[in-house]
Order: C-alpha cells, then sequence, then structure tokens
C-alpha cells in the first residue's frame, strides 16, 4: 500500500504550446534527458508552429508528444499532413489523439475516436496513442458519453494492436482523483494512466484555467491543495496533492500512475519546480 512521492513523480511528464519554444530551451537542462513534452493543438496555432516545436523538443533530447485535436481537423488532407510533417522529422512515435474544443467538428472528426479509427496513426509511425481521461468530468460532455468514449478508444487501440496512455484533465482534488482511478480499474481498462497536475502558478491564473476547463476549485478544495479563494495574490504548486496521492496509491490496485504537469506558470517555472521538488525528497546525505 502507497508508493512514495519520488516513485509517483519519476518519468512525469509536461506541456508545452507551440509558442512555448523559448520557455522549452530555456528549461531544458533542468529536465530528465528522455522526459515527454506534450506539444498542444489550440486554435491559435497553425501546422508549422505545432511542428516546429516538436522538433524543438526532439533537438533537446526530449521525446515530443504532439496533440491531434480531432475537431480542430479539416479534412484527412490535414490529418495526413500533420503526420507526414511529424513522421518526416522523427516526432509521429507518441501522439495524443483529444476531441477539442469546437463546439461544432470543423472536418470530418467528430471526436479522438474517429481519428483513431481512421487508420492513419500507424500509416505514419505512431507507437503509443494517448487519450484522454476526466476524474471530475468534463462541462460539455455527459458522464456516460465519457465513459462510453474511454472504453471505445481502449477497445480499438486493442484492436489495432496500439498501445495506449490515458492523460487526465488536471484537478487539485485527490479524492475524485482516485476514485476515478478506481472505475477506470474495474472496468478493466489497464492502460498505464498520467494524472494531470498544475505546475507552480498564480492562484488567479490557476482559477481562470479551472473554469475555463470545468475543474473544480471550491474553498475547501483551495484550501486543501494549499492556497484561498480569498488571497489571489501568491502562487500554488502541487506538492501537496503530490504527496496526498502517493499515499494512496496501491500499484496492484491502481496499475501504473505517474504525472503530467500542465505549464500554465510556464515550462521553466514548473521544470525548476519538479527539480527542487524531488531535491527536498531525497536530500544528499
Ligand atoms: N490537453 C488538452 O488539450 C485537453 C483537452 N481536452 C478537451 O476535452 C474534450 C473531450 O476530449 P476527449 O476526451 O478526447 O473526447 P472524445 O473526442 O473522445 O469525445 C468524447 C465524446 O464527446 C464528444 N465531444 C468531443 N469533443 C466535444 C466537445 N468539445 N464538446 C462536446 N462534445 C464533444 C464526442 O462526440 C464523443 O461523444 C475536448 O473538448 C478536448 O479538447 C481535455 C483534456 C486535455
Ligand atoms: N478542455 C480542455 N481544453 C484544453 O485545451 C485543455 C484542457 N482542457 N486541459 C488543460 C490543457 C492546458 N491547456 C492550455 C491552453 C492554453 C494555454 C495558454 O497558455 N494559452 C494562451 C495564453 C492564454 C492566457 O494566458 O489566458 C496562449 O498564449 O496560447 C495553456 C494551457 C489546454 N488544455
Amino acid at each position: 500500500m502507497a508508493i512514495t512521492p519520488a516513485e509517483l513523480i519519476d518519468d512525469f511528464s509536461l506541456e508545452m504550446t507551440g509558442k512555448d519554444v523559448p520557455g522549452l530551451l530555456e528549461a531544458a537542462p533542468v529536465l530528465p534527458q528522455g522526459t515527454r513534452m506534450n506539444v498542444t493543438f489550440l486554435g491559435n496555432e497553425d501546422l508549422a508552429m505545432r511542428t516546429t516545436a516538436a522538433k524543438a523538443v526532439l533537438d533537446q533530447g526530449l521525446i515530443p508528444v504532439p496533440h491531434i485535436s480531432a475537431r480542430r481537423i479539416k479534412s484527412q488532407e490535414m490529418l495526413e499532413e500533420f503526420l507526414a510533417a511529424l513522421q518526416a522529422q522523427g516526432a509521429s512515435e507518441n501522439v495524443f489523439s483529444v476531441g477539442g474544443d469546437p463546439h461544432q467538428p470543423e472536418g470530418p472528426y467528430d471526436g479522438a475516436l474517429d481519428v483513431i479509427k481512421s487508420g492513419l496513426l500507424q500509416q505514419y509511425g505512431v507507437k503509443n496513442v494517448s487519450i484522454a481521461g476526466y476524474p471530475e468530468g468534463h462541462p460539455d460532455i455527459k458522464d456516460d458519453a465519457l465513459w462510453a468514449a474511454l472504453e471505445g478508444k481502449f477497445a480499438v487501440l486493442q484492436e489495432q494492436g496500439l498501445p495506449g496512455t490515458i492523460l487526465t484533465q488536471f484537478s487539485f482534488d485527490v479524492d475524485p482523483v482516485v476514485a476515478w482511478i478506481e472505475q477506470v480499474r474495474a472496468k478493466g481498462i489497464d492502460l498505464p494512466i498520467r494524472i494531470g497536475v498544475p505546475g507552480p502558478a498564480g492562484i488567479k491564473r490557476l482559477i481562470t484555467f479551472a473554469s475555463r476547463f470545468g475543474v473544480a476549485s471550491s474553498a475547501g478544495i483551495a484550501k486543501k491543495y494549499g492556497f484561498s479563494l480569498t488571497n489571489l495574490l501568491g502562487t500554488a504548486g502541487p506538492d501537496r496533492f503530490i504527496k496526498e496521492l502517493a499515499g494512496r496509491l496501491d500499484p496492484a490496485k491502481h496499475g501504473s500512475v505517474k504525472l503530467h504537469f500542465y505549464t500554465f506558470g510556464g515550462i521553466p517555472a514548473t521544470s525548476a519546480w519538479i527539480r527542487d521538488f524531488k531535491a527536498q525528497l531525497s536530500p544528499v546525505r
């Protein structure tokens, strides 16, 4: 029963946007070689920004995990163009297939499952597909639909013989996260799970992103996490969250569980925070 925070944070992954290449270059010296760096697929990015960022990740000795936002893909040609550009750089082995925030699909793909079912991923060298998980649900998608989507994606990846990883929305509250992991395992879904946590960031910024993405941040949850809703001036990091989560995980019951950092406060700040957190866990003797 229980793993140590050092075990939980080992082999963490993190995330950048297409605009974050300068932050990536600044942070790279403190990131372990081979660390996975997700690269977002936002509405304000284009193919060149996304592929340039993925290449920059590779050049730093890290592993790019480009996002493919199903609803933002306007055509099969656009999907193939993106995958081909990634493959040409050696950046197509790992992708995150996600629905995307547009209320209406901009092309033929309604959700992540449609992209996976297309069979195109393997054709362009994809070897591992991350899919999304929602410990606290999603503001626009009913829980039934989320579970059906997760089970559907797991089944199709198995049929295709493609390894997968579940990557979750961030949370400030360990209780729903542990309950959700147990539900995933009860459904027989044995994929490795990466639990999303926010890197250290301004409290205002954390709350803004939490409300945008439908993540709970009530006064009680905020206090437990380490910030107050009435004092928005400071910053907050996930140290308490990580220590509590580690204390409640049992590998025999919960399977492989790692961490994924959303870098709302910037990649350098998150990377330095992780280095310092690890150092304080294992003081030099
Ligand atoms: N790092 C990131 O960029 C993350 C983004 N998300 C967002 O979460 C949402 C769901 O993604 P997945 O779990 O991959 O879902 P999915 O693509 O597997 O779809 C699940 C179900 O919800 C529907 N759906 C998909 N996107 C929707 C939307 N924007 N609004 C209403 N219904 C939608 C689909 O038709 C399907 O029935 C997307 O909005 C996605 O962008 C979630 C986590 C992380
Ligand atoms: N439903 C959902 N959609 C998402 O797009 C999403 C999630 N969930 N969960 C967390 C991650 C983190 N995401 C993001 C998205 C944008 C920035 C960002 O820095 N955006 C702007 C700045 C906007 C601002 O400061 O308010 C940028 O410059 O691109 C960071 C993380 C996207 N992600």
